[in-house]
């Protein structure tokens, strides 16, 4: 059998590993295929791209989808996502799919100057001085929280009591950024919200209509706009469930997201910036920032762009706090030493033993509790550069290398890497986390406070945030990490002294990977619709289909 022959297969099996259900596939792939892994691209498209984009895939065009490369190289992911972002743009796909979400180009779909524009403007928000003034305000919210309010009020039995803890936590990140970052409030803890439906209702379809994925930029910049409008209101009459429901849950979102901007605009215009600053927690969030700008017209954003920032914002730091935040409780039920001892050290703490809340100081001078938020084992909850094209690439471009490659076929090692022109690339933020030769042969046992020493001693990764690539790195790398991880310690601080979690009997919980990464527990989906029956996972052979039919 040719060397060739075998490195195809690696690749087929990899790719078939990469479309696989559970996360945990992840976890070995880079000791199994290295740093940078080519994906076979899938099958011939009947009609080319080209004769339908304007900017065809430059790779392959005879295929649906092109070759790409999962890395997961800390050199090469530098280069990539931290010093060359005009070569690795933004794909169509990510762009096309979150511009449809949030009727217009927010943050998460624009490029270059006009994403640098953006980001300056939000970014006063998400600074450590800021955040910081909010653990109040986040302290009172955990604590209206249905599941302090309504299991904490429950005369407790020996047996406890089993929870699906994600629509918990669900309910409380959403709050948190509406209260926290918009000044508003969604009802999140109601029990009928269709708002919060819509909201954990479309990145799961994502999953199911991936193959259209290419075409939606097209079709949001279609002209006449009336067409494109007219043309989104089929959607409603297509067979095909997946595309109805997004299409529900973006019209669900939107208007919410208009009516919000509008009353702000209008205190603004009224009352003037006093007026509006007194709707936000602690005088500035995003909201006011984003209705208030400056006056220079280059330096403002369009209407459509506020408010499709508003709608991001809100999406990009809703779910993605929850599952990390359930994915943590889930470690703790399955270390009970750990649990107990960050039980203790948050009881032991003095602002805890007065009765007051941790302030956003005390919690960060809590070590086991830092170090068990800083685990690198912890799924990124938004591993959106795992399950479609991430980047593409501009132009041709040789990048360096951290771990070597052998050829296969000359068993030549080289220390460079050549990636042509078009080339998807996929960011493995997941198995960056678990790599084995960056964090050392205990990775996949690393939990709380070896964390801490394991970071001293790990390869330099790009990412921002204590060295794990969870919140990405570079321009595009996540702006409400402090605000993210300020919520994941509040809440645990809030809940685990009163309430001890443990793992419901013969039921395994699985973490599966969408756009977001959602626990399951045995056949049945541990969110908002446990009578119903999981459906099997789609798979074929191209990464794309990495996404997981959830619902
Ligand atoms: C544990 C929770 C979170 C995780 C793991 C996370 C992770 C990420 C990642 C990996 C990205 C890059 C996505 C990509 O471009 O593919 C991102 C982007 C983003 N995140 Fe987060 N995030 C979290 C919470 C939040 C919160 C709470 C907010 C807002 C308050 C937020 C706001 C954003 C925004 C606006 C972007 C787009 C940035 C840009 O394109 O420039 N995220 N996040």
């Amino acid at each position: 059998m040719g060397k060739k022959r075998v490195q195809r297969e690696a690749c087929f099996e990899f790719t078939k590993r990469f479309s696989g259900t559970s996360v945990a596939d992840y976890h070995y792939t880079t000791e199994k295929y290295g740093h940078v892994v080519r994906l076979k691209g899938a099958c011939l498209v009947l009609i080319p791209p080209r004769l339908l984009w304007h900017e065809p895939f430059q790779t392959d065009e005879r295929q649906f989808q092109p070759d790409a490369l999962y890395i997961t190289d800390p050199v090469v992911l530098h280069f990539i996502v931290v010093r060359n972002v005009n070569i690795f743009e933004e794909s169509v796909e990510f762009s096309g799919l979150f511009g449809i979400i949030h009727h217009g180009d927010g943050i998460t779909c624009v490029t270059g100057s006009e994403h640098r524009k953006q980001r300056l403007l939000i970014n006063p928000v998400f600074t450590a001085a800021f955040i910081s003034k909010l653990s109040p305000l986040f302290y009172k919210i955990a604590h209206e929280d249905k599941l302090t309010q309504e299991i904490g009020s429950t005369p407790s039995s020996n047996n406890g009591r089993v929870i699906g803890l994600l629509h918990y936590m669900s309910s409380a990140a959403l709050e948190l950024i509406a209260r926290g970052g918009l000044g508003t409030s969604f009802n999140s803890f109601n029990e009928k919200n269709d708002f919060h439906e819509a909201l954990q209702t479309v990145l799961p379809m994502v999953g199911r209509i991936f193959f259209v994925l290419p075409y939606l930029e097209l079709w949001r910049k279609m002209e006449p706009v009336w067409l494109g409008r007219w043309s989104a209101s089929l959607v409603d009459y297509v067979p095909w469930p997946a595309a109805r429901k997004l299409k529900w849950g973006v019209d669900v979102m939107h208007p919410i997201c208009v009516n919000l901007f509008n009353e702000k605009k209008r205190i603004l215009e009224e009352g003037g910036v006093a007026e509006l600053e007194k709707t936000a927690s602690v005088r500035k969030d995003v909201a006011t920032l984003l209705t208030n700008q400056a006056a220079d017209e280059y330096d403002r954003m369009s209407d459509e762009s506020v408010i499709a920032n508003i709608s991001g914002v809100v999406l990009a730091g809703q779910d993605t706090t929850a599952g990390s935040l359930t994915r943590l409780m889930c470690m703790m039920a399955e270390n009970p030493d750990l649990q107990a001892r960050l039980r203790k050290e948050i009881l032991d703490a003095p602002a805890a033993k007065d009765g007051e809340g941790l302030n956003y100081r005390e919690l960060n001078d809590l070590p086991i509790l830092d170090g068990v938020r800083r685990e690198p084992s912890l799924p990124p909850s938004l591993p959106a550069s795992n399950s479609f094209p991430f980047l593409r690439t501009k132009e041709d471009t040789v990048v360096p290398l951290h771990f070597p490659i052998r050829d296969p076929s000359t068993g030549a090692v080289t220390n460079e890497l050549f990636i042509t022109k078009g080339t998807h690339i996929y960011v493995g933020l997941v198995a960056a986390n678990r790599s084995k030769a960056i964090w050392g042969p205990d990775v996949h046992e690393l939990i709380g406070k070896a964390v801490l020493e394991a970071t001293k001693d790990s390869v330099k990764m790009p990412g921002i945030f204590s060295n794990t690539m969870t919140f990405l790195a570079g321009a595009r790398a996540c702006p409400g990490m402090k605000f993210a991880v300020l919520q994941i310690k509040l809440i645990l601080s809030v809940l685990l002294p009163q309430f001890s979690f443990e793992l419901v009997p013969n039921k395994e919980i699985e973490w599966r990977l969408g756009i977001l990464v959602v626990p399951y527990i045995k056949s049945f989906h541990l969110i908002q619709k446990p009578e119903q029956k999981l459906a099997e996972p789609r798979s074929i052979r191209h990464p794309v289909s990495c996404f997981l039919v959830l619902v």
